[in-house]
């Protein structure tokens, strides 16, 4: 398999940028606020990639400079199975160009959305991958603050892959920065209190719950109320023979108001209702 060689060292050690000539853009795979990602293919090596696309006068418009740095930065030093890579990046007048890695499988939620719910082999084999993701991003002393369905893809063999890093931060002094979407604000981020790397255990009880009943656990028509919700951690789980004891015992192990008395994510991955169902391999493509 070709490899992309991120630094681009030429023959003779010379480092020279990339730039758009060197990749064959193909299929346009997805479109977000900043800009596009396509298929590419590197021309030298002919290896695959995602090219996402983000227009500088976007960035002007969002004030969203200083993000996209860190998640450059970020995302760039971080090599894990479960986390989309970033090998290199480049610009020319008007946009910046992030050489990523292409997930050929799709997006997470729109699988979600097609299952309207995942089986307790599926969402369990997710949330322990994406436990084991998050364990290697806190071992770095980074937190992702933002993970929710949308920031999530699937590779060929359904492996799960953590993507996005825009509200990703270095977590060395305590946060404050309010960012993500509100169903998936841990209580002392909807405070706007200080907060650290346990908003993302909390995040991991919110999507076990999405993944098993087809929706967040606080979702309300009305913002306000979801909010109230979160604060109370007012959890609900309608009766349905298709999620287990095992499974609610997690969550609400995992949505907890205490950050400190969340359960961590070694704990997580020695949960019985992980051992059970989650499938080692990571990927699970089967139908169901
Ligand atoms: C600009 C798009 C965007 C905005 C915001 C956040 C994110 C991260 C998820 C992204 N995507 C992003 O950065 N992305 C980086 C990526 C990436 C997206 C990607 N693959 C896909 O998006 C994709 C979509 C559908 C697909 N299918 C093939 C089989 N078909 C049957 C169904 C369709 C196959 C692959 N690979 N690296």
């Amino acid at each position: 398999m070709a490899t992309l060689n991120p630094s681009r060292q030429g023959e003779g050690g010379k480092k020279d940028e990339w730039s758009l000539a060197d990749f064959e853009i193909g299929k346009l795979l997805g479109e977000g606020k900043f800009g596009k990602v396509y298929l590419a293919r590197e021309r030298e090596s002919g290896y695959v990639v995602a090219l996402k696309t983000i227009f500088k006068e976007k960035l002007d418009k969002y004030q969203y400079h200083n993000h996209l740095r860190r998640e450059i930065e970020i995302q760039c030093s971080l090599e894990h199975p479960n986390v989309l890579r970033l090998y290199a990046w480049f610009h020319d007048e008007t946009r910046i160009f992030l050489i990523l890695e292409y997930a050929a499988g799709r997006e997470l939620y729109k699988l979600l959305q097609d299952l309207k719910c995942f089986s307790e082999k599926r969402a369990s084999t997710y949330i322990a991958s994406l436990t084991r993701a998050l364990a290697y991003l806190h071992e770095k002393q980074v937190i992702h603050r933002d993970i929710k369905p949308e920031n999530l893809l699937l590779d060929l063999e359904g492996r799960l892959k953590i993507a996005d890093f825009g509200w990703a931060v270095q977590s060395s002094a305590k946060r404050h920065t309010m960012c993500g979407t509100i169903d998936y604000l841990a209580p002392e981020m909807v405070e706007k209190k200080a907060h650290d790397h346990a908003v993302d255990n909390w995040t991991l009880g919110v999507l076990c719950y999405e993944f098993l009943y087809g929706v967040p656990p606080f979702e309300e028509e009305d913002q306000g109320n979801t909010f109230r919700r979160i604060m109370k951690v007012d959890l609900r789980f309608p009766p349905t023979p298709y999620v287990s004891a095992e499974a609610k015992d997690l969550i609400s192990k995992l949505l907890v108001k205490d950050s400190s008395q969340r359960l961590s994510l070694q704990k997580i991955l020695e949960h019985p209702w992980i051992v059970k169902h989650a499938d080692p391999s990571g990927s699970c493509n089967t139908l169901t």
